[in-house]
Parts: structure tokens; sequence; C-alpha cells
């Protein structure tokens, strides 16, 4: 009988069914165990099992995890679909990544990689939009949509940060956003940012001719996310963003519903995602965080830069091709390539991801030798040479700002 005692967690001949949650982990197990013994310890703590034998008899419903594949370092574990509330990301992850992340039968473990059933996925509502938001929201044909923050990322006044707003629209960007760590505070107030700027993207709207919109952080407690949600909604918004890593997945769960039902789109900032998956033997992959955000319904994720740009990166391209995969029906995630960008990094930007992508800079616009607008103006002629397979030094002959920014960045990799 499984799940008395720890060994009883492991079974290399085990084949998982269709319906079990397969997790990969890599683990480094305390000094004492064998690779065998830690895979048990694993499957058990996670699903229905702890450190003692149990003796209490077998009047329960077997919900054991089996440890099923060790390769190297690497184990893989299946959980049976029972285990798991439906709809529930936090339940879930209280299992796959919950308390064996800091048991000491394990110096290290990071859950790598997971296969989502059916059951599991289809209990999810997933994103609205998706990737669609390029031609459903824009109109952007065959060209990622492009974004900014203003920067100074906190401490612009609403007149200042809508300004600036309106120079990088009327450039050429088709989204403004704001940074992660901007929401409502006494400098530049939530609900005043988001009445003046969405006046401005009218204008910018009228004098450019394209679809524009706004990036608003509603990041806060679930309550006021989802009352700063229907502000959004009355003042004519497409889309909120939230931090969805320090909010947590409780709270981006009934976000996405709201904004179903108002037919917003959905932002993911992942601020805070490293704390989980930068040491590469510990944590949680950016890969099944972003599994996880599909999951919860997020339209746009930040993903990296390929690592062309300012922040560490976990294998952007195997992510965004995950989260443009199959699976079962649900919509898929349009990655956002974001974190120290310029126009001379573009090219390679999209060479590496694709065109099916959003792509943001702030530093790389804000910090164009001539302003926000000729910023914006260069970043946007960086994408359409970029797309239409134009190398920046030709483009940029009849394209003055453009010139400007390649002469001044070229194509290097800010830190
Ligand atoms: O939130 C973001 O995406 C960052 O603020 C990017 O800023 P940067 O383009 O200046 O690195
Ligand atoms: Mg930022």
């Amino acid at each position: 009988m499984a799940g008395i005692t720890y060994e009883d967690f492991l079974d290399l001949s085990y084949t998982p069914t269709e319906t079990d949650l397969v997790c990969q982990f890599s683990i480094v197990p305390a000094e004492e165990m064998d690779m065998e013994a830690a895979a048990s310890r694993v499957a058990s703590e996670s699903s229905n099992g702890t450190w003692a034998a149990l003796t209490v008899g077998d009047d329960f419903t077997d919900l054991s995890a089996t440890a099923f594949a060790i390769d190297g370092n690497e184990i893989s574990v299946a959980y049976p679909a029972d285990l798991f509330e439906k709809d529930n990301m936090p339940q879930i992850l209280s299992c796959i990544a919950g308390n064996i992340m800091g048991m000491k039968a394990v110096e290290r473990i990071r859950l790598k990689d997971c296969e989502w059933p059916e059951a599991i996925v289809s209990s999810f509502d997933g994103p609205t939009f998706g990737s669609a938001v390029r031609n459903e929201i824009f109109d952007a044909g065959e060209r990622p949509i492009t974004a900014t923050v203003p920067k100074p990322k906190v401490g612009l006044s609403t007149d200042r940060h809508v300004e600036v707003g309106y120079e990088a629209w009327t450039g050429g960007i088709d989204l403004l956003k704001d940074d992660e760590n901007l929401t409502d505070q006494a400098f530049n107030p939530f609900h005043d940012r988001l009445t003046e700027s969405f006046a401005a993207r009218d204008r910018a709207e009228d004098e450019t001719g394209e679809k524009k919109s706004y990036l608003i952080n509603v990041t806060a407690d679930t309550n006021t996310m989802l009352e700063r949600i229907d502000m959004v909604n009355e003042v004519g918004g497409e889309y909120v963003m939230v931090d969805v890593i320090t909010t947590g997945w409780g709270a981006v769960q009934p976000v996405q519903k709201r904004c179903a039902e108002l037919g917003l789109a959905i932002h993911a900032h992942r601020a805070m995602h490293a704390a989980f998956d930068r040491l590469p033997d510990h944590g949680i992959s950016m890969r099944v965080l972003a599994q996880v955000s599909r999951l919860c319904g997020v339209d746009q994720l930040h993903t990296g830069t390929a690592d062309l740009g300012k922040l560490a990166n976990e294998d952007t391209v195997g992510i965004n091709e995950w989260l443009y995969g199959e699976l079962y029906g649900m919509n898929d995630v349009l990655p956002m390539a974001s974190g120290g960008l310029h126009p001379g990094l573009v090219p390679e930007v999209i060479n590496r991801c694709g065109t099916n992508i959003g792509i943001q800079a702030g530093g790389g616009i804000h910090g164009h030798p001539d302003g926000t607008h000729a910023g914006a103006k260069a970043f946007r002629q960086a994408v359409d040479a970029s797309v239409a397979g134009v190398s920046l030094e030709e483009y940029a002959t009849d394209h003055p700002e453009l010139a400007v920014a390649v002469e001044k960045w070229g194509t290097e990799t800010p830190r």
C-alpha cells in the first residue's frame, strides 16, 4: 500500500497516466541521502506523506505521488489528478512547490518543468486574448507591438507622466506602461493618472490615426485591484497591468475573472520572479512560472530579452514557444521582451524571438539624446526596419531619430 513510508513513493517502473500532473525537478540530496531516498521524500512531502512512517491504518484516499524516473540529478514525479482542487493555483503550488522547497532531505531543489493534463488545464480559464491582442486591440499586422515605461520609474508627477506618454504614443509607440512599483502614490495618484492618461490617449489616437492603449498598474490587495479594474473599464481602457508574482496567484485568478467579464486584457509584469528562478539549481523555473501565468489567464507576460537586455534571462525562446504551444485549446500568451532594450538591439530580439511578441523600452526611449518623442520614433523605426528586413544602418539614412539612437547605443547590451 503506497503512502505509508516514504520509500513507497518511488516506483521506477511506473508509467504516468494521462490524467497525472508530471513534474520534473532537479535535486541535490542532503549529505546522507542517495537520489532514490531524496526522490521518494520529494514525492512524499509534496503529496500525502511526511518524514515519519505512518501508523494510521489505510482508511484514506490514496493520493500518493510517484517518483518514477531518475536521470542524473533530475527526477520526474507523477501526481494523481484527485490531489488537486480545480481552478485553484495556490493549492496546486502548495503541493508541487510547497514544503519541498525547504525540506532538509534536499540541499537544493528546482521545479523545472510541468506537463499539465487536460483535467487541470480545462479547470482554468486561461487568457481571454493572448497574442491576438496584436490585431484585436491593435492593428499591428505582422509587427510586434511596442511599449514604453516613462522613466524615472517613480517620481514623475501625473502631468509629466501623461506628457511623456503622449510624446511616446505620438512618436509611434502602441502602449504606455506603468512601471512595476508605480501604483497609487502621493506624487502620482492612480485615479488622476488613469483619467488624464486615457484623455491623452484619445488625443494621440486622433493625431496618429493609430490605436493606442495604456497598461496602468492596478497592483494592490485583491479587493483594491478589482475596484481599480472597474475604474479602468469605466474610462474605456483595454488593459490592466498586474505584478503577478508579488500579488500572488490567488489574487491573479479573481483579477482574470473580472477582466474576462469586462473584456479587458491583462499585462503581467514578473517583478520578483528572480527570487524563485535566478539560482539555477533551486526554486521554480521561469518556464513553470510562465506556465502558471498562462493557466491563470494573463494575456501578456514578460519573458525576457533572450539575454540581450539588462536582466538575467532563462531560456526566453523556449519559454515563448511553450506560451504559443497547443494546450487543450487554451489561448496563448503574448511574450513581452523588456529590460534594457534600445533600438540597436531590436533586430536581434526579433531575430531570436520572432515578431509575435511585444517589445518594450524605457531607458532606450527616454534616454534618447533628443528626448522621448524622438526616442519613440527611433524605437518604432527600428521595429519597422527589422520587420521589413532592412538593416538599421540603411534605415537610419533617412530616419534621423534612429541614426542618433544607433550612434549613441550601437548594439551594446546594457547592465
Ligand atoms: O518594467 C519594465 O519592463 C522595465 O522598467 C524596463 O525598463 P528599461 O527598458 O529601462 O530597462
Ligand atoms: Mg520596470
